[in-house]
């Protein structure tokens, strides 16, 4: 009820409020995990976001009247028309994440506008009218990850930004001057284009007309000055000596008398899911063995507990799990993959995970719970989770069909043909439905999925896909999702230093370009992009060349009075793989032109392979764009 009465205030202080129709007392915000109002984002009944974005709201807006919403974790006001100053939030201490980009916010931001604001993380303001210059607070936020302020007025030198967490800092368009601190020299250069004067990496380096003032030489000490102050700086040197193995000592005491012990405890449960460097459990070394072989002295009490997600799977605890025959899957980026048989016969793979250590226990469990909700049936669901600080284990059931990638680049046989035409689009049409569901359920992701690619798109017994390792980039350490995650891997990355939501458009442009030539994204084996390497480079340089009868994968059946759905797919895809993502489309746009593709009858291709070449050199010269949107 207060949370009710704090939004109907808030609605009562907005100059223009008819866009939140459905805000009225006959029916509350949230029901559960369910927004009963527009705009509102609910947990467990309670508002975690408010999601005002495109309705045409205008006018001040008083933001701290929600600081009487108690888990305010988000607020959203993007695409409006809000003016005055910048809104006062320093009443939201808990709020980690700020959206007010694209208004008509103005004037110069106190510099102590976002001081004490311990869990922000993420700050849009950009493409207002602010002035003056950046705010220092901005500056000693601990936890800030992103901070977009492009499209502004602000004025001045860049200050320097004191802590490691920030990834990105987005400072184009604005009058900035002066030098680069060194904090963010690593970003992309368009991070700092359209300024008035700026110099250092990544840009050009400064130039300075007059030599900086040499410092005043001092006067020469005497040898017997020099000697005695050495001497003073070694006594005391001495005496810090001491005092630091004094408390050395005092803590490997404490240490023998608190902490091995409970250690020892702890190592049970270690010796159960542990791991050596090279991936394996030892009991996984010879194949197939049971997982708790060496691990017998293991107490029920002893383990860690499985958090289940589904009730209905709730049949297995860890023990079960740690007992059940195994069966190493693959070992991806993240960490290994295990099949393992529980009790009830049914089989489920459980993921080890080692990059999510920074992410704290309750975050953890909140994006797992949030996670746990979603249900659709192209999104492989997470059945139960274990949460160690140094390792997540992800469990969720055995798809018996493997992955999309091990039928595109397995070897084929008559037991085990090549997929064929209408199961390839079909498999394509599950992906994008699974990941425009991931779009509107996880708005607030920059990528909701993060990590897509062959071998975690699944196949069930009717060759249906699911995708799995989706939406995980809030849990994965920031300093190594840029190693592993596919996201990462993107043009906008290498270019601009930034993903965004149109970056898995790119990697579903790259995953239709495998399935429909059958081979493996080499951009994907290595860190970063590269276009040499790019499966859309070369699928242009195919068509370039008149090569195009190599562009299909030959082993595809079925493709018989299919040319043209072939060639639109393959379109697509190339559009997806736009280099420039302001230019490449939407994915709710690919996700309808993929969805108007037809499946085809089930022939065979090599009679028609003539026939498709043909039609891609005809449809290339007809369509002027197709080449200017793939360069
Ligand atoms: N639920 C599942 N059912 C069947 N096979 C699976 C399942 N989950 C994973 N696999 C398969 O196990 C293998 C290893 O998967 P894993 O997810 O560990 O690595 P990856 O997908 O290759 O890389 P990454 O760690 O970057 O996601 C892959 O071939 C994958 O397709």
């Amino acid at each position: 009820d207060t949370d009710m009465e704090t939004l109907l205030t808030f609605k009562d202080s907005l100059a223009n409020p008819s866009a939140l129709s459905n805000w009225n007392a006959s029916i509350s915000p949230c029901h559960k995990d369910r927004a009963n109002w527009i705009g509102v984002l609910c947990l467990n009944n309670t508002i975690w976001g408010l999601q005002l974005e495109n309705m045409g709201l205008a006018g001040l807006v008083n933001i701290e009247i929600l600081a009487a919403l108690p888990n305010l974790r988000t607020i959203s006001l993007m695409n409006n028309n809000f003016e005055g100053t910048m809104p006062d939030i320093r009443k939201l201490g808990a709020l980690k994440a700020l959206y007010l980009s694209n208004n008509r916010f103005a004037g110069q931001i106190p510099n102590d506008a976002f001081k004490g604001m311990r869990s922000l993380k993420k700050v849009f303001l950009a493409n207002n009218a602010f002035t003056g210059t950046i705010p220092l607070s901005l500056t000693t936020l601990p936890k800030l990850v992103i901070l977009r302020l492009e499209g502004n007025q602000f004025v001045g030198q860049i200050p320097d930004f004191k802590h490691k967490s920030v990834k990105v800092v987005n400072l184009a368009s604005n009058q900035l001057e002066g030098p680069i601190p060194a904090s963010l020299s690593k970003m992309g250069a368009s991070m700092f284009s359209g300024n008035r004067n700026l110099c250092g990496q990544p840009l050009q380096s400064c130039t300075f007309t007059s030599p900086p003032p040499s410092p005043s030489p001092k006067p020469s000490a005497s040898p017997q000055t020099v000697l005695s102050s050495l001497d003073k700086e070694i006594s005391a040197l001495k005496i810090a000596l001491i005092v630091v193995s004094i408390m050395l000592l005092v803590v490997i005491i404490a240490a023998i008398i608190f902490i091995i012990p409970q250690k020892k405890q702890k190592s049970k449960i270690l010796e159960a899911t542990d791991l050596d460097d090279s991936n394996k459990l030892p009991a996984y070394d010879e194949g197939e063995k049971k997982v708790s072989e060496g691990g017998g002295a293991m107490k029920r009490s002893d383990h860690g507990k499985l958090i289940f997600l589904k009730d209905d799977l709730e049949a297995f605890d860890l023990q079960d799990l740690l007992r059940a025959s195994a069966e190493v899957l693959g070992s991806g980026n993240f960490g290994a993959s295990y099949k393992a048989g529980i009790l009830n016969g049914e089989a489920v793979v459980v993921k080890r995970y080692k990059q999510m250590n920074n992410v704290g226990r309750e975050d953890f469990h909140e994006h797992m719970r949030r996670l746990g909700r979603l249900n659709h049936q192209n999104l492989l669901p997470l059945v139960a989770y274990y949460y160690r600080r140094e390792e997540k284990l992800l469990i969720s059931e055995f798809m018996e069909n493997g992955s999309l990638a091990s039928h595109l680049h397995a070897n084929h046989s008559l037991d085990q043909p090549g997929l064929d035409w209408p199961t390839r689009l079909k498999i394509i049409k599950g992906v994008a439905r699974g990941l425009i569901y991931l779009y509107n359920e996880l708005p607030t992701l920059v990528v909701p999925h993060g990590h897509l690619k062959s071998s975690n798109v699944l196949l069930d017994k009717d060759l249906e896909p699911l995708l799995s390792d989706y939406a995980l980039r809030p849990v994965i350490n920031q300093e190594q999702a840029h190693m592993v995650m596919t996201a990462y891997k993107s043009p906008e990355h290498a270019i601009n230093g930034r993903i965004s939501r149109k970056t898995d458009v790119w990697c579903l442009g790259i995953l239709i370009l495998e399935v429909l030539t059958g081979r493996f994204p080499e951009n994907y084996l290595t860190p970063g992009y590269d276009s040499n390497t790019n499966l859309a480079t070369w699928v242009n340089e195919m068509v370039k060349e008149k090569k195009s009868s190599e562009v299909f994968d030959k082993e595809m059946a079925g493709t018989k009075n299919s040319k043209g759905e072939m060639i639109n797919l393959l379109k697509i895809g190339l559009s997806c793989c736009e280099e420039d993502f302001e230019t490449r489309p939407e994915l709710k746009e690919v996700v309808q032109k993929i969805e108007q593709l037809k499946e085809g009858d089930d022939e065979d291709f090599s009679s028609t392979i003539g026939e498709v070449n043909a039609v891609i050199f005809r449809g290339n010269m007809e369509d002027e764009s197709y080449f200017s949107l793939n360069r």
